[in-house]
């Protein structure tokens, strides 16, 4: 892991205090200058740090920029222990499809739980093999899930338990239940918030599934007025833009430790 990874991770589980500079060296065995690197790189990337002489280092409340770390952060602590150091987490600032990451990865192996997240998706995919309109704003997840770890293995089932984890997660966090309209959208106030794509890999030979990807797309703090005309106005997003009194992270995390059972 790259230092300023490991310093934003370190900042990142101490939100509320300050931390200096000496005990961020020595406790992740780094020389000062380094940490001094870091944090600028980290400031050149969009976190905002507060730093005071002898009090040391803290986040800025509100900085909303998608980590691992940051992710990591808010998990539970049996989810922390699953999740640290395990490169189950790939953020993307933009992705083609995280649907179509997250099926070459299940398809090469990864492990049950691994989740491939993007700010901005080129060629988001929807049912029906409609496309999925995915500007900045919105939060673009897929997770892999395998079968041995799933009570049900029918897709319309894995959609409707991965819509109710997401409005669970949305009312926990924001206050505010959206509607599920089954299968595969979620709504709140009669518009489209979130739409949730499952897709399955099979053995060629037995039919067994092998692998299962759940793809989320959120309508975070997208500006709504810019999408495209015909679906402007049946369109809404969790927040205004810029306006979201949670984080991304906090949101990804939520939603994983909802899903990933
Ligand atoms: O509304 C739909 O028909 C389902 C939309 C699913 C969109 C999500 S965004 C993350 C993941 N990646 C994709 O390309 N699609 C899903």
């Amino acid at each position: 892991m790259a230092s300023k990874d490991k310093v934003l991770e370190l900042l990142e589980s101490n939100k509320e205090t300050y931390i200096s500079g000496e005990v961020i060296a020595s406790s992740l065995g780094l020389s000062r200058n380094a940490i001094w690197k870091a944090i600028n790189e980290l400031r050149k990337a969009g976190y905002e740090i507060d730093a005071i002489s002898n009090k040391g280092y803290k986040l800025k409340e509100g900085n909303d920029i998608l980590s691992e770390a940051g992710i990591i952060s808010y998990l539970d602590s049996s989810y922390k222990s699953k999740y640290k150091g395990s490169n189950l987490i790939r953020i993307y600032d933009v992705a083609n499809s995280t649907n179509r990451i997250a099926k070459e990865m299940a398809i090469a192996g990864a492990a049950h739980g691994t989740v491939v997240i993007a700010n901005e998706q080129t060629e988001g995919r929807g049912r029906k093999d409609h496309s999925f309109y995915s500007p900045k704003g919105g939060l673009y997840l897929s997770i892999i899930l395998r079968p041995e770890f799933l009570k049900t293995l029918l897709p319309d089932e894995i959609t409707i338990q991965t819509g109710t984890a997401v409005c669970d997660s949305i009312e926990a966090l924001a206050g505010v239940r959206p509607t599920l309209k089954p299968i595969n959208d979620l709504f709140i106030n009669d518009k489209k918030i979130c739409g949730i794509l499952t897709e399955a890999g099979t053995e060629f030979e037995t039919g067994d599934i092998q692998w299962i990807v759940v793809g989320i797309g959120i309508n975070y703090d997208s500006d709504i007025s810019a999408f495209p005309s015909d679906i402007k106005n049946i369109a809404t997003s969790l927040f205004s833009p810029n306006q979201a009194t949670i984080t991304r992270n906090q949101l990804a995390a939520e939603i994983i430790q909802k899903i990933v059972v």
